[in-house]
């Protein structure tokens, strides 16, 4: 089926397309989110299906889809994916989970109904966990340059995406967790989690990149005693320093981030080449040095030193339970 042609045969956009049966073709124009044929398709749906109206447009008006740690729902009424992290028990990033995130964000790139993205967590108290901490610890070569490359591929797609980006953050967001939250252009944040870069505290560093974020949004002075001290900020905290935009509670943090979208109602081309003035100079150095970033992560990350710490961070996360 050709995407952009109206499976109701309203005359919008290509050739005819028949179905023998009515149930196939909702689903055909849920997937297809072709809002504009709504008014026009409202005769066949009661006619062939024999469902109210009002019934099929709930159905249609959104569509989920759920793949790799990834629930995707779509909401053709307004145009905004909610992308939300399902990988228990803490959406932390592995190898399969970047690729997933990366592949999910370019077609939600390219999908021409979508104006903009929420980016939230499925998963109680957690935003993200950050870099999966597993990968890293005694590693194989290959598989730990992978992981690396596709953090930058994923990082680089989410921090440069056209369409407007928001954070849901949910529950906590350390380290990595921070860098895809800061990666969006507005955050929401529940109270009483904590979110922020504490690499130092596992015995390892930021990378330069994600510093460049944390120094634009906090500035160089706060950044220098934060990232030193790998300083874990709570909600209200992040707040004060301008680390998110609202905190509310809990409930109340995806209605507000759809209700600060229904307010930005500026226009596209104008709001996304301004992003795109302000953050290309980050995503490209990272683009340009890209080989030599991942060199220095392995190098880094086989160090003795960093391994040992590692594995104990590793330890007292585990022991917690005990
Ligand atoms: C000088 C040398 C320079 C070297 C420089 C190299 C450059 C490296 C750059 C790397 C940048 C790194 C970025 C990162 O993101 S590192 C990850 C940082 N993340 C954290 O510190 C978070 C750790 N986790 C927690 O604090 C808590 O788990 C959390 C608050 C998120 C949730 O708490 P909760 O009590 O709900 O859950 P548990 O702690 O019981 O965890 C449940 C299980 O999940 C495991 N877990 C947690 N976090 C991670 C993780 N990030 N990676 C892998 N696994 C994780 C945890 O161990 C539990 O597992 P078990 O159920 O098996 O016990």
């Amino acid at each position: 089926m050709r995407a952009g042609t109206c499976a109701w045969n309203c005359g919008r956009g290509g050739s005819p397309l028949r179905y023998a049966n009515a149930e196939r073709s909702m689903a055909a124009l849920r997937t297809l989110r072709f809002p504009s044929c709504l008014a026009f398709c409202r005769k066949h749906v009661n006619s062939i299906t024999g469902r109210s109206f009002a019934k099929c447009q709930a159905r249609f008006l959104s569509s989920v889809t759920e793949r790799d740690g990834l629930q995707v729902s779509h909401n053709s009424n307004t145009g905004v994916v909610t992308l939300s992290m399902n990988k228990p028990p803490v959406n932390s990033l592995n190898l399969e989970f970047l690729q997933s995130m990366h592949k999910t964000l370019g077609e939600i790139q390219d999908d021409q109904d979508c104006r903009a993205v929420i980016l939230t967590s499925g998963l109680t108290n957690i935003f993200c966990a950050g870099l999966d901490i597993t990968e890293m610890y005694q590693p194989d070569d290959k598989r730990l340059r992978e992981f690396w490359t596709s953090l930058q591929d994923m990082w680089i797609r989410l921090y440069s995406f056209p369409k407007t980006t928001m954070a849901a953050i949910t529950g906590h967001s350390p380290a990595g967790g921070a860098l895809l939250a800061m990666s969006c252009d507005y955050r929401v944040m529940a109270e009483n989690f904590t979110i922020g870069l504490n690499e130092t505290k596992l015995g390892i560093v930021a990378p330069t990149w994600f510093i460049d974020l944390y120094v634009g949004i906090l500035g160089q002075r706060l950044s220098e005693l934060a990232l030193q001290t790998g300083k874990l900020f709570t909600s209200e905290e992040a707040l004060k320093v301008g680390l998110v935009d609202q905190v509310v509670p809990l409930n109340d943090v995806i209605p507000t981030v759809e209700k600060e979208l229904s307010e930005w109602k500026i226009p596209a081309l104008a709001r996304g080449m301004t992003k795109d003035v302000l953050r290309r100079i980050y995503w490209r150095k990272l683009q340009e040095t890209q080989d030599v970033d991942t060199e220095s992560f392995v190098f880094l990350i086989k160090q003795e030193k960093v391994q040992q710490t590692l594995g104990l961070y590793l330890q007292s996360l585990k022991n917690k339970k005990k």
